[in-house]
C-alpha cells in the first residue's frame, strides 16, 4: 500500500466525506491542510497536482484522484474489505451512485455551494430566495430518500450516506432541519452520529458554520 495523502480543510463537506471513509476503513493518512480561504489552492504546487484547484485530493503513491465522490469508490474498491460500503452488485451500486451524484450536482453545487458563493466567498449582503429554496428542495428530496429506508441508499450504511450528511450537516448553518416537518431526515442524522467514527465531521461543519455566522445577510425576492 503506497502512503495515502489527504489534502483539503476540515470546514469543507466533501473533505470531510473522504475523512468518514478513511476513518471507516481504519486507513491511515497524512493530511495536508490546504486552506481554501487563504486561496492555498492557486499554488503552483497543488494546480500541478490538481488543475481544477479543488479540495479534496488523495494522492495514493503516484496516483492523484480528485472529487469526493471518486476519491470514496476509490478507497472502498481499493482497500475495503468488504464491498459492503460500496456494493458490487449493479442495481445496489446504481441507487449509491445515483445518490452521490445527487449529492454532487442538487446538494452541493446547486444548494450549498451558491449560497455559500454569495455569503463568503462573493461578501454579499443580500441572498436571492431562491438560494433559500434550493436548500429545503434538497431537504424534501433526502426526506423523500429515506422514506423506506434507515440509510440513504437501503438498509445499509454506504459512501452514500457519507457524502450526503457531509453538506446536510452544513446546510443545517444556513436552515436548521425540523424533527416535525423532516422526520426521516432528522433520524437519519441523529443515527450517523452515533457512528464511532463521526465526531470530526460534526468539528467540521461546525467550522463551517462559524464562518458563515460571522457573516451578516438577508434574504430578499
Ligand atoms: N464535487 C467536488 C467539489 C469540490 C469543491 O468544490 N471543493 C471546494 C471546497 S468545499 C473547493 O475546493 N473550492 C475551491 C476552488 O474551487 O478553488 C467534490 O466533491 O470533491
Amino acid at each position: 500500500m503506497g502512503k495515502l495523502v489527504l489534502y483539503g480543510v476540515d470546514a469543507s463537506p466533501p473533505v470531510r466525506a473522504v475523512k468518514l471513509t478513511l476513518a471507516a476503513l481504519q486507513l491511515p493518512y497524512e493530511y495536508t491542510v490546504v486552506n481554501i480561504l487563504n486561496k492555498e489552492q492557486y499554488s503552483e504546487a497543488y494546480l500541478k497536482k490538481n488543475p481544477q484547484h479543488t479540495v479534496p485530493l488523495l494522492e495514493d503513491g503516484e496516483a492523484l484522484i480528485w472529487d469526493s465522490h471518486a476519491i470514496i469508490a476509490y478507497l472502498v474498491g481499493k482497500y475495503g474489505k468488504d464491498d459492503s460500503l460500496y456494493p458490487k452488485d449493479l442495481l445496489k451500486r446504481a441507487v449509491v451512485d445515483q445518490r452521490l451524484h445527487f449529492e454532487g450536482g442538487v446538494v452541493f453545487a446547486n444548494a450549498l455551494r451558491s449560497i455559500t458563493k454569495y455569503v463568503l466567498f462573493l461578501g454579499k449582503t443580500e441572498v436571492p430566495k431562491e438560494r433559500i429554496e434550493a436548500i429545503t428542495e434538497a431537504y424534501d428530496f433526502v426526506e423523500c430518500f429515506l422514506k423506506d429506508n434507515k440509510y440513504i441508499a437501503g438498509d445499509q450504511l454506504t459512501i452514500a450516506d457519507f457524502s450526503l450528511i457531509s453538506s446536510i450537516s452544513s446546510l443545517v448553518a444556513y436552515i436548521p432541519i425540523e424533527a416535525t416537518k423532516y422526520p426521516k431526515l432528522s433520524a437519519w442524522i441523529k443515527r450517523l452520529e452515533q457512528l464511532p467514527y463521526y465526531a470530526e465531521n460534526a468539528k467540521g461543519a461546525g467550522e463551517f458554520a462559524a464562518v458563515i455566522k460571522s457573516k451578516k445577510f438577508t434574504i430578499v425576492d
